[in-house]
């Protein structure tokens, strides 16, 4: 299947020579599996005789399709796409119009199709998931950002049994930090990885979080003022709650500009408000009070940073955005997670040490920066400022009660009975 350009819609015959740009080939099918399949359509011939320049017999494995995988087998799975109407540049509808869409018909894979219309629509969707009639398991191809997998995977509700979802990402968000770490950051390289990919275990880490914490809710065209609420999740609204992440969770500078950015003052100005909030507190010069204790992954000790702080970030990911390599070792989807710590510095310093992670994340070797593979984090936060008591958990805001302690812990395969894999 490529993008040929054929004249007069004519079929091709057996036999036929035509040239395909490689970067243009999705796949290469019997075609047998094709909805359009005729006599006359036979797609192997198309590249089976390789011309220097061409595919030749070993890269040809690569773009092999000899059935679908169970994944996107409507016999096996259960597949819906979702896509996250205002994620990113708004391009999710064509994505899904000219190339998901035909895809999908031409390999006749049956699908629900749900075009979010509203900022509930992911966790509704992941709230009403349950055990299908027919046994079959989900697969959820999502088109949108971080922040839709992150609702998704914190809205699924509990279930007695153990089940698996399968996750296909096709990033179209701002950020798209996981498949960006995971080297399919781009549209038609997800598309790639959809057909030809297999699930593996997402891994998301969790952060514990006390009774009294409470979640920052955004602005939205409804309520233009967001409003702050107490923190629930599906399993509890009482006693601590357990937030999956998948980005990235903080506390600290990178908390603070996070939260400000996402103030209705601050959203007036667009996107350049990330770079306001941040030199805005770079110039506070402020330091975060609250022992961080942690389990080393590679000592296996328990260590003790009794602060004050600038910076604390957990991440299982290597980038965040593309080049800015916070965590040069991490590896996406082990389980494995790194954190980031830096003591209390001046913003000038602090903006020195982070301009480092641009540099294939050389801020590591700095002696201010502490970093670590860690088993598990605890963080007692003494603060007597709201503002300074606040977490980010996936671009989430939650402010915890003064002098209680969160909890970050590394990676876990199942989310209340549900097993989350994703296609990679
Ligand atoms: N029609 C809609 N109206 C309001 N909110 C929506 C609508 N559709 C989706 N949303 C919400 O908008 C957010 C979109 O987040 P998403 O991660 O998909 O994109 P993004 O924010 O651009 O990317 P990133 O998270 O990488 O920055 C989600 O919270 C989603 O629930």
């Amino acid at each position: 299947m490529g993008d040929m350009k054929i004249e007069n819609d004519d079929y091709l015959k057996f036999g036929d020579n035509v040239s395909v740009p490689l970067e243009s080939v999705l796949a290469v099918t019997p075609s047998t599996l094709l909805s359009y399949s005729s006599d006359t359509l036979h797609v192997p011939s198309l590249v089976v005789t390789p011309t220097e320049g061409t595919l030749s017999g070993k890269d040809i494995q690569k773009y092999l399709l000899p059935g679908l995988p169970t994944h996107l087998d409507p016999c096996r799975s259960r597949i819906t796409v979702i896509n996250s109407s205002t994620a990113g540049a708004h391009r999710g509808q064509e994505v899904y119009d000219k190339l998901l869409q035909p895809l999908l018909e031409a390999l006749n894979i049956a699908h629900e199709y749900i075009l979010t219309s509203s900022p509930s629509t992911i966790s509704e969707f992941a709230a009403s998931l349950a055990v299908t009639e027919s046994g079959l398991p989900h697969t959820v191809i999502l088109v949108s950002g971080d922040t839709s997998i992150h609702e998704l995977i914190n809205s699924l509700t509990p279930i007695s049994s153990t089940e698996t979802i399968t996750l296909a990402l096709i990033p179209a968000g701002s950020g798209n930090a996981l498949m960006t770490s995971l080297s399919l950051g781009s549209i038609t390289s997800a598309v790639f990885g959809l057909v030809h990919g297999t699930p593996h275990p997402l891994n998301p880490f969790y952060v514990t979080f006390p009774e009294g914490s409470n979640e920052v809710i955004p602005p939205t065209i409804h309520d233009p003022n967001g409003k702050t609420v107490a923190l629930e999740t599906p399993d509890s609204s009482s006693g601590p709650r357990n937030i999956f992440s998948l980005v990235v969770t903080s506390w600290g500078i990178h908390a603070a500009l996070v939260g400000d950015s996402d103030s209705p003052e601050y959203r007036k100005l667009g996107n350049d408000r990330f770079k306001k909030a941040a030199a805005e507190n770079l110039a506070r010069n402020v330091a975060w009070h609250g022992p961080v204790r942690y389990t080393s992954a590679v000592s296996g000790r328990e260590e003790v940073v009794e602060g004050p702080h600038s910076y604390l970030l957990m991440t299982p990911l290597s980038s965040l955005e593309p080049g800015f390599k916070i965590a040069p070792t991490a590896e996406p989807l082990s389980g494995k997670l790194e954190m980031v710590q830096m003591p209390f510095l001046s913003g000038e310093e602090i903006m020195r040490v982070l301009m480092l992670a641009y540099q294939n994340g050389k801020h590591v070797y700095e002696k201010e920066v502490l970093y670590e593979e860690v088993e598990e984090v605890y963080v007692a936060v003494h603060e007597d400022e709201e503002r300074m008591r606040r977490w980010c958990v996936d671009g989430r805001i939650i402010i915890v009660p003064n002098g209680a302690t969160v909890a970050v812990h590394k990676g876990v395969e199942n989310i209340r009975g549900w097993n989350i894999q994703v296609v990679v």
